[in-house]
Parts: structure tokens; sequence; C-alpha cells
């Protein structure tokens, strides 16, 4: 690809100027009153900036592009207890220029930190492609990449245009939107704890941004270890001067309530709880948002969200590879720590959670913390764990787990795990809710299923035979592959007889929507850019979720369970049917076949 040098005012041109305070309000107070009416004028952070895109979001903002209750309660209590302890100033996200400047948010500096790493690659680079494709971003960003890797910009530029993708609808004007994408990255090589190399790195940044007021957002994608160190010398050296600074972290937030709350600590000292985002990928995922919608929305649902209809959830994860590649990274953690504490268990609190005041975020979040502070400590019985093996099959040989050279041989890691978790509310009492998630499994999906109870009395149970669990209905949400939600119903086979079997109400995404559905790295992304925390993970919604795992974790590991072993490409442990079966579930999985 030929140098492409781009002189930093062209990138930085000024999209709309505020002229008075009094447009701030009104603007604020449009904000406030179209609300989620889709509009092909955005009102993004007080410009009126015309987008070829509009988002129906839920979110109303306000004109310095704070969400209009964007600061929860409980960030005030944390921030102020932390000023008691520390007596120093404590970090705030940002202060903005409100009048008579120019719109800082149509400015925008995004870094990867880690940019020569696998998620980079894979997920990030694509995602932010992909929403200026779309025409998400704001008029003038730039995206830096930084990493210890030498790299010039040249190099990053060729290193992530292997993995970008057009939208399958529009692949007419790829080639020229990738370029012009391109241009606007740029690389800085340096040290993860080198207030110089951040300080240079700002330098840059500057230049890039043409000397005008820029916001900024960071991604952690590196390993947590090293967290801190960035988020220290960012801060310190690489912080927006008069717009707001964000901070993307990666999993894993730690891996237990201990080292959770260090690093939630660690991170407090140099950002405020408003500018950390912490990325649970799973909630940007389409059906995953839409869980809400389903429930909330639709009157043959809503009222069945409980004890007295709903018999059991279950939570499926499944990869069908193991942990190839990541094996160093997996074993300090395993399946429970990678998948359920988080992941599923996000899904769970969304599911189960008590309406929420609004759809703010922090009256989401509240919601979500309250119902993972009902549920009961998860008992070392109510658990399976599971390690899969070397398999042979068709001619091919599929290494175990402790076959991995960065796997130790006598590793009792899981990497399967199955639960029954409770919540005690009046809205739960006594429903199983089943977590199942493995690698190296027969199928690569996510799922969440329910199972409703039997129809009282019903009238055709003599045409079902004896086995009444399979006659009630399951609602299934596929998160993925192939994102479907489908109700299985009791139905009249066609004919002058009286048979009934089990049909489908499907709602297939393909078929539905023919949009390609965007990633989940995307929504969060635009998400973070634009303040709305609702799918961010707020720190005592983390503590909550640790507090419910980390006494099984170290129950798991000081009494050295072993795992169960299981073939590579099977269904899993058999331990995970007795567990269902022992609270009188049937995985609902079972069927599929792949
Ligand atoms: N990959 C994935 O699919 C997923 C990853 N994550 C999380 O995202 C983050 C990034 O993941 P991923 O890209 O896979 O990670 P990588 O292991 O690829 O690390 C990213 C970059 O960090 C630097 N790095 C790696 N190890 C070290 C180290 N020990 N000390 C200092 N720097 C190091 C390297 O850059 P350089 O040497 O150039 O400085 C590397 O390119 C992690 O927190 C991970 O848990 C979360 C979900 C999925
Ligand atoms: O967070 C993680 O997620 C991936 C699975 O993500 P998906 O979007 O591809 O389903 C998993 O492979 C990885 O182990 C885990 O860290």
């Amino acid at each position: 690809m030929a140098n492409i040098i781009v002189p930093s005012p062209t990138i930085f041109t000024s999209s709309c100027v505020l002229r008075s305070e009094q447009q701030q309000l009104f603007v604020s107070k449009l904000n406030a009153v179209i609300g989620g009416i889709d509009s092909s004028y955005s009102l993004w952070n007080s410009c009126i900036q015309p987008r070829n895109n509009s988002r129906n979001t839920f979110q109303l903002k306000c004109s310095n592009g704070h969400p209009l209750n964007s600061v929860s309660s409980h960030d005030g209590v944390v921030g102020s207890s932390l000023a008691k302890e520390d007596s120093k100033p404590q970090p705030t996200e940002a202060s903005y220029p409100l009048s008579g400047s120019e719109c800082i948010g149509s400015n925008l500096s995004i870094t990867v930190v880690g940019a020569s790493g696998d998620l980079a690659k894979k997920k990030i680079f694509p995602a932010l492609f992909a929403l200026y494709y779309e025409d998400w971003l704001p008029e003038n960003f730039i995206v830096y990449g930084y990493a210890r890797t030498k790299m010039t910009d040249e190099e990053l530029r060729d290193m992530i245009s292997k993995t970008l993708t057009c939208r399958i609808d529009k692949r007419e004007n790829c080639e020229d939107k990738m370029d012009q994408f391109l241009k606007r990255c740029f690389y800085h090589s340096g040290l993860y704890n080198s207030e110089d190399d951040f300080s240079d790195l700002d330098s840059k940044l500057k230049e890039k941004e043409g000397g005008k007021d820029s916001n900024r957002l960071f991604y952690l994608s590196i390993p947590p270890n090293i967290f801190v160190d960035v988020v220290k010398c960012a801060s310190l050296k690489a912080s927006s001067r008069n717009g707001w600074t964000r901070v993307i972290v990666e999993k894993p937030f730690g891996r237990d309530s201990e080292s959770s709350s260090e690093l939630t600590r660690c991170l407090k000292q140099y950002l405020a709880e408003e500018q950390i985002f912490r990325i649970d990928h799973y909630l940007g995922k389409e059906l995953v948002e839409n869980l809400s919608v389903l429930r909330f929305s639709n009157l043959v649902f809503e009222p069945l969200w409980c004890r007295n209809y709903i018999r059991n959830v279950q939570l499926i994860f499944s990869e069908d590879f193991g942990t190839e590649g990541r094996g160093g990274y997996f074993d300090n953690y395993g399946i429970i720590r990678d998948i359920m504490q988080n992941h599923l268990l996000q899904i769970l609190a969304l599911f189960a959670m008590e309406t929420p005041v609004s759809l703010d975020a922090e009256d989401i979040r509240n919601e979500k913390v309250k119902v993972l502070r009902s549920m009961r400590p998860i008992q070392l019985e109510d658990v399976v764990v599971g390690q899969y093996k070397g398999h042979n099959k068709g001619g091919k040989s599929y290494p175990g787990y402790t076959d991995d050279p960065t796997v130790p041989k006598d590793s009792l890691t899981p990497t399967f795990a199955a639960a029954a978790l409770f919540i005690d509310n009046a809205r739960w009492d006594g429903v199983p809710f089943l977590m199942k998630a493995g690698k190296a499994l027969h199928t690569k999906r996510a799922e969440i299923r329910v199972q409703f109870r039997h129809v009282p009395g019903n009238l055709y149970k003599r045409n079902f035979g004896t086995d009444l669990d399979k006659t009630t209905n399951e609602l299934v949400l596929r998160v993925q592959p192939d994102e479907a939600i489908y109700l299985k119903i009791n139905n009249k086979v066609p004919g002058l007889g009286m048979r009934l079997d089990r049909s489908d109400l499907n709602l297939l995404y393909r078929a539905r929507y023919p949009r390609e559905i965007p990633d989940a790295y995307e929504r969060l992304l635009l998400d973070a850019i634009e303040g709305e925390r609702r799918l961010f993970i707020r720190s005592d919604e983390l503590d909550a979720a640790w507090s419910l795992f980390t006494p099984l974790l170290k129950e798991i590991e000081s009494k050295k369970i072993a795992p169960e072993l299981y073939p590579y490409g099977s269904r899993g442990p058999i331990g995970a049917h007795y567990l269902a079966a022992k609270h009188n579930v049937r995985w609902g999985d079972l069927g599929i076949e792949e």
C-alpha cells in the first residue's frame, strides 16, 4: 500500500460551533423530547450533526454529552468515600467547554493499547472500521495503535487491513472506505509502564488532533497484569485536556473477590468509576440486548416471567474447539471464571432482574445488582466440572487440554462446568437456573432456554403419552450462531385424527432481518463513545458477581476437585445430566445435532 500522508488540519475540520448556552439548552431539551424517536438527525454531544445513521437510543443526553442522569448515586458514594480515605482530589470524567467553543463531540481519538494482539486484530479494529463504514463515528476521529512491538503506521495499516470486512449490502465502495479508514490509523510503539512513552503518544495525538480539543478513548486490549500501569500512564500523561477520557477495560477483572477489589481500587486511583467501561462482550450481542425487549414489551411473556410459570432457565455456552493458543491464560482462570462468572451470570442478571424504573443505565444496573445479591451461595454439590481429553475421530486426532505445551500436565483446571443456581426472592423462589459452559464440545453455540410449567389439568394430556415433561412450552433465544428466537408449542397435526406434535414458532433472524447483525464489539464501542453505560459492568455488579463465585472457586481449588474427563468433541461429562436430573431438569439442547 502506498504511503499515505494526511496533514492533520484536514483531519480535524470543525463541524459545528455552539453559539450560546441558550442553544445548548434547546438542544438538551429537544433531546429529552425526542428521546427514543428514530430520527435522521442524531444529537450527539450537543452538536446537531446530520448522520446517515439513526440509533434508536433509549438515552436522553444533555448538551455536554453526558446522559442526563449518568452519574449514579452509586458513583457518588464511591467517589465520596474514596475522597475521604485519600483526602486528595478524585478523578472525574471530564470538564467540557460548554459555550462559544468548537464542538468537542465531533473530535475523538481512540487508542487501542495492545494493538499488536489477537483481540485487537480480530475484533477491535474491524469493529471500529464497521462503525466508520456505517457512519457512526464522529466526523473527526483518529485511531492510534499502541504496543511494544515496533511497527510503522504503514505496517499497522497493513496488519489491520487483513481483518477488515464490509457489510454485505454495501460492498460497492468498500475499498475506498477502507482506504479512508486506514488513513486515520496511526501507531506508536512504547512500554506499558513508561510515562515518557505515553507523553510521546500524547504529543502525537495532539499533532494529529490539529491542536483541537478532543475526547479520548483508550481500549485496554492487553493482559490484566498491566491494566493498572497503562491506566496510570495514560491518565497522567495522555488524558484529554478539555474533553472526556474513557477507558474500556477487557476481562478478566481479577480472578476472585479480593483481586477484583484490588484492581478496582487501583484503577480508581487514576480514574473515576464513570470513566471505566468494563466490557463484557456478551452484553453487546444482539439477542442478549433483545432479552429485555422481549420480556418487557410483550404481554405474552411479561406476566409469565416468574416462578408460577417458569420451571427452569438454562444458560448454555459451548465451543467446538479447545483452548488452542490461549492455554497459558486459560489455565490460570478456567471455564467458571472465563465464561460463567461474567458472560452467563450477566445474562442471568438481565433475565431475572425486577423491572427497572427506567431504561437508564443506572436503573438497569441497580436491578442487576439487586438480583445478584439475592442469589444463594453456590454449593459444590450443585456443580460439575470437566476437562477435555484427547480423542480420535474420523481418522483425525484431537488434543486433550493437558497436551497443550503451555498447560501443566497435571492441571485440574476445568474446561467444562455445569452449575445449578438459585435466586432467593419472591419472583424466583425454587426455580433452578442451570448454567453449562464448555470448550471442545460437539457444537459451538450460546443459548438461553426457558422451560415453562405444565398447563394445569391439560385436556390433551392423554395425547402426549406418559412423559409430560416433553410437552411443556420452551422458549429459546439462540444467541449464536444463526440468531433465532423460537417457542416450542403443542400443535395439532393436520388431519382427521387428533394427533399432537411439538412445533416451533420460529423467528429466524436471517430470514426476518436481512441486514447483517453488528458484532458485539461494534455496539459496545459505540456505547462507550456515546457515554452509554447500560451494557458495561459497574463495580458493585462486579463485586456481587465475584461474591457469588469466589467461595465456590476457592473450595474447588483447595479440595483439588478432579474434573470429569470428556472426549474432545463430545457433549461433555455425564455428571451434567445427573446434576440436571437432581433438580428435575432436562437439558434443552440434548436433541441438537451438529
Ligand atoms: N483474544 C480473545 O478472543 C479475547 C481476549 N480477551 C481479553 O482481551 C485482552 C487482550 O487479549 P489478546 O489480544 O488475546 O491478548 P494478547 O496475549 O494477544 O496480548 C495483547 C498484546 O499485549 C502485549 N502483551 C502480551 N503479553 C504481555 C505481557 N506478559 N506483558 C506485557 N505485554 C504483553 C502484546 O503486545 P506487545 O508485545 O506488542 O506489547 C500483545 O500483542 C486480554 O485481557 C484478554 O483476556 C477477552 C475476550 C476474548
Ligand atoms: O470471553 C471469552 O469469549 C470467547 C467466546 O466469545 P464468542 O463471542 O466467540 O462467543 C471465548 O472463546 C473466550 O474463551 C472467552 O475468554
